[in-house]
């Protein structure tokens, strides 16, 4: 597989805390190729700026185009623009993307004053504006925001008016990093769009040493944007990168001292916890399932249920779409019972008054769901929850519910429903397995899942497969549940012997 290209455009740091040292760091540490195209040589170390060297506009329009010829990015970070030469060259490069070439997501993280107060741009907030539309997201912290609007920002309120004024000014979605509002204990990043906010939030780290935060903060943004994932999620990476690299900083130098770079966040403690009007935090808890969801068939009746049941499954869910559908609730109470009958984890899709009514063992919802259903009649029922997820950003806030298992999907394409986001392969879902695994919450692998694919999704370490095509469209649904059941212990078996054989 080819490595992402990322571009930083961006001032030298000579003490490598920050700007391209620190944006080059976070590439290799995230597994992008980086380039760089410097804006200005800095005389700098962890205590002060000595000085400051911007190029001319001609050598940074060189470096652009070499690169451009050779090196088309996936993303372009831009960071220190040292005065509105640099600024019309880096907008009139932009405007004139060669067409051919797929245009790169940029982030611009709008560097003004470095970490020790020290001014090292000779911008105005008014040459800002042209480079607004050219960018995909900007990364200003609270003194950015409040220099670029002209307006104090001393509050979540203050903070939406000055994003507006930007909006208004052709700019389409804004990071806010770093803010407490006078909060002792933690910081949030908010993102603002024409979609709505979310919130990250971390407990606030003890740590002098947060040189070149903003840098890393927006590089890794690009590097995940470079590998393909959506914007909430790679902000989502990024803020767990750094807070993990806040984590390990140490000293060097009297002062401030860098951000480490690490690698990938892996850590689910090291991720942010995740705030939306919708889905705003809340304190819940669901009961456990009673065995591993294994083989978890998803039908659309009765009959597929009792087939299922009489077949030896003892997961499964009933996923009736049609809210009209003739018969809805007979055919929910009567599957409820006959799961009963053979102690199996019935789940029923999206109809949670019904399941609440019919007693069952579980409830299955979508993020969407969740926004609608009413989560504490269902805790206060002793329901079992499972609920979907389609990235990071969703497992994130799936996981803060305290949920019975969360379903991760679509792995692969699907034929069976249209879905609005990517198939995530097989390197997310090991990802979101291992970081899940901590929290003894179970995780079901659902999208696009064949015969031929219960092997590799098994080996990722998920603890259930949810199919429906696999089954429904099967010629002989008996056959294809004894090939599922018998791929999925055997991959099970090897994993096992792996594991004793790694810790001998
Ligand atoms: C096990 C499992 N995973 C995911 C889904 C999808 O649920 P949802 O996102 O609510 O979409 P619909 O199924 O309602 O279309 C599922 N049903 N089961
Ligand atoms: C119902 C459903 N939910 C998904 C999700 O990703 O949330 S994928 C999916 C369809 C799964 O069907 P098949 O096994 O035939 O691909
Ligand atoms: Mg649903």
């Amino acid at each position: 597989m080819s490595i992402p290209v990322v571009w930083t455009i961006a001032g030298s740091d000579s003490g490598g805390g920050a700007g391209i040292q620190a944006d080059l760091h976070t590439f290799r540490s995230l597994n992008v190729h980086g380039c760089s195209v410097i804006s200005t040589i800095t005389a700098q170390n962890s205590v002060a700026t000595t000085g400051l060297f911007p190029l001319a506009a001609d050598a940074v329009r060189q470096q652009l185009e070499c690169l451009q010829q050779d090196m088309p990015p996936a993303a372009i970070k831009i960071g220190l623009l040292s005065n509105v030469q640099q600024l019309q060259c880096v907008a009139d490069f932009l405007k004139q993307w060669s067409d051919p070439l797929p245009q790169p997501f940029v982030v611009w993280d709008p560097v003004v004053v470095s970490t020790q107060q020290d001014r090292l741009s000779e911008l105005k907030p008014q040459h800002c504006a042209e480079l607004f539309p050219l960018v995909d997201i900007m990364t200003p912290n609270l003194d950015e925001l409040s220099w670029l609007s002209g307006l104090e920002v001393t509050d979540e309120d203050s903070m939406y008016r000055a994003a507006e004024q930007l909006f208004q000014a052709g700019l389409s979605r804004i990071l806010v990093t770093g803010t407490d509002f006078g909060r002792a204990d933690e910081i949030s990043d908010y993102y603002l769009s024409s979609d709505g906010h979310t919130q990250y939030i971390q407990q606030k780290l003890r740590t002098k040493h947060s040189h070149g935060t903003g840098c890393t903060l927006s590089s890794a943004i690009a590097a995940a944007l470079a590998h393909d994932y959506p914007l909430e999620d790679a902000i989502t990476v990024a803020n767990a990168y750094v807070h993990q690299g806040l984590i390990e900083a140490k000293g060097i130098g009297r002062g401030p001292g860098p951000v480490a770079h690490t690698h990938w966040p892996q850590q689910i403690d090291h991720f942010p916890k995740i705030n939306t009007p919708e889905l705003p935090c809340v304190d819940l808890q669901f009961p456990s399932l009673d065995q591993e969801p294994g083989l978890y068939p998803v039908v659309d009746s009765y009959e597929w249920i009792e087939k299922l049941l009489k077949l030896g499954i003892k997961t499964l869910q009933l996923r009736i779409k049609d809210p009209d559908a003739p018969q809805l609730e007979t055919a929910i109470k009567k599957s409820i019972q006959l799961a009963e009958k053979y102690s199996a984890q019935l789940f029923i899709n999206d109809h949670w008054q019904l399941a609440i009514k019919h007693n069952a063992y579980g409830v299955h919802l979508g993020q969407e769901d969740l926004t609608e259903a009413n989560l504490h009649a269902i805790q206060q029922a002793g329901l079992r929850l499972g609920i979907s997820t389609h990235s990071y950003t969703e497992l994130l806030i799936a996981q803060a519910y305290k949920p019975s298992y969360i379903a991760l999907g679509h792995i692969f394409p699907t034929q069976t429903k249209t879905m609005p986001s990517k198939p995530q392969g097989l390197q997310r879902l090991r990802r979101y397995a291992a970081l899940l695994a901590p929290k003894n919450i179970p995780t079901v692998a659902i999208g696009g899942i064949s015969l031929e694919r219960v092997a590799p999704v098994t080996a990722t370490g998920v603890n259930g497969i949810a199919v429906v095509s696999a089954i429904t469209a099967a010629r002989n649904v008996e056959q294809a549940v004894h090939q599922l059941l018998t791929e999925m212990e055997a991959e099970l078996e090897v994993k096992e012997k792996n594991e004793v054989a790694h810790a001998e």
